[in-house]
């Protein structure tokens, strides 16, 4: 029940991984189906320790996702730079031009109509989760009306959001990865979650996702009046980039630590009023940083 689970989960693909290519052209190693399930009960947070995780970046993200907006700008205002490659490679392929990414992002940052057309992602998450439009032509807030009814109908089997769009996912820059989140309330009021990811980057996105996951499961508690139970993660196509082959050896020969733990500092009225400020982490002991890059 711990960091074990995730360097098993990194030994076996280094193992017995099939050798793939991929999208992006890196290529590879990668398992079909994989779970793992933290007790965040006693108010630990799965932040990975056997590297420096920038949780808050994570938080961030999740924040973001939870406004509903899927323009990058208001990450980038907050130095949270992890969504700019997909803008940037859109830009760069319909205009020609040759920007780095931290002109680029100078760019969305000076300009408003530069960061309206071009930093915008398309229907990704938020725009699933808070504004789903159904073919009724209503639109449906998916995160409101899972607390509701977390609060009035805990024992349903139906508490759940999904972001895989079917029709809308031809304008997404892509296509969700963590896309369905279900949730359990225990009969001594504590929530439970699973998360499906139908594709994992297990270096850099999956220790995000989790981050994620357990500060969204936290929110939901608080504003449900719930307790925490575990957090369970399960994945579909959960892969090593070949480039990231040296980084997970390296991080392999590390000793897990504790996890930190999490406090909600404020108890704000709404899931949308979360603040950075509010998450308190202590107790964070991490192995240094292991850098890589991301494939586009
Ligand atoms: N190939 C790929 N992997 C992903 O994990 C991923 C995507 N694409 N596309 C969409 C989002 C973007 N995500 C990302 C993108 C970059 C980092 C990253 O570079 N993380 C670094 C440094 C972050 C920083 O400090 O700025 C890390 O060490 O965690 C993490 C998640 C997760 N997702
Ligand atoms: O939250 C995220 C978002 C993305 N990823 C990874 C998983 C894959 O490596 C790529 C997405 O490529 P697809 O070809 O669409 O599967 O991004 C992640 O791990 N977590």
């Amino acid at each position: 029940m711990s960091e074990h689970q995730y360097l098993r989960l990194v030994s076996d693909i280094l193992e017995k991984g099939d050798q793939r290519h991929d999208r992006t052209g890196v290529g590879t190693l990668s398992l079909f189906g994989a779970m793992m399930r933290f007790d965040l009960s006693k108010g630990r947070i799965p932040i990975l320790t056997t590297k420096k995780v920038s949780y808050r970046l994570a938080i961030r993200e999740m924040l973001w996702f939870l406004s509903g907006d899927t323009n990058i700008r208001p990450l980038v205002e907050q130095g949270v730079s992890i969504w700019s490659d997909w803008p940037l490679a859109r830009y760069q392929a319909e205009t020609g031009a040759l920007l780095s990414k931290k002109e680029f992002e100078a760019k969305i940052l000076a300009d408003t109509e530069f960061a309206k057309k071009w930093g915008d992602l398309g229907p990704v998450y938020g725009r699933q989760w808070r504004r789903w439009q159904g073919s009724d032509g209503q639109v449906y807030d998916q995160i409101a009306t899972l607390i509701e009814t977390l609060k009035s109908n805990p024992s349903s089997r139906r508490m759940l959001f999904h972001g895989w769009n079917v029709a809308e996912l031809k304008d997404m820059a892509l296509p969700p990865c963590h896309m369905v989140y279900q949730y359990h309330v225990t009969s001594d009021g504590r929530l439970n979650s699973l998360l499906y990811q139908r594709s994992a980057d297990v270096f850099l996105g999956l220790p995000f996702n989790l981050v994620g996951a357990a500060a969204l499961q936290a929110m939901l508690a608080d504003q449900a009046g719930l307790a925490l139970g575990d957090l369970v993660w399960t994945g579909g196509d959960v892969h090593i980039y070949r480039n990231h082959i040296d980084q997970m050896k390296e991080q392999l020969a590390r000793e897990p630590r504790a996890f930190p733990r999490l406090e909600l500092t404020r108890h704000p009225n709404s899931i949308t009023d979360y603040k950075i400020e509010d998450f308190a982490i202590t107790g964070y002991d991490p192995h240094p940083p292991i850098k890589g890059a991301v494939a586009v």
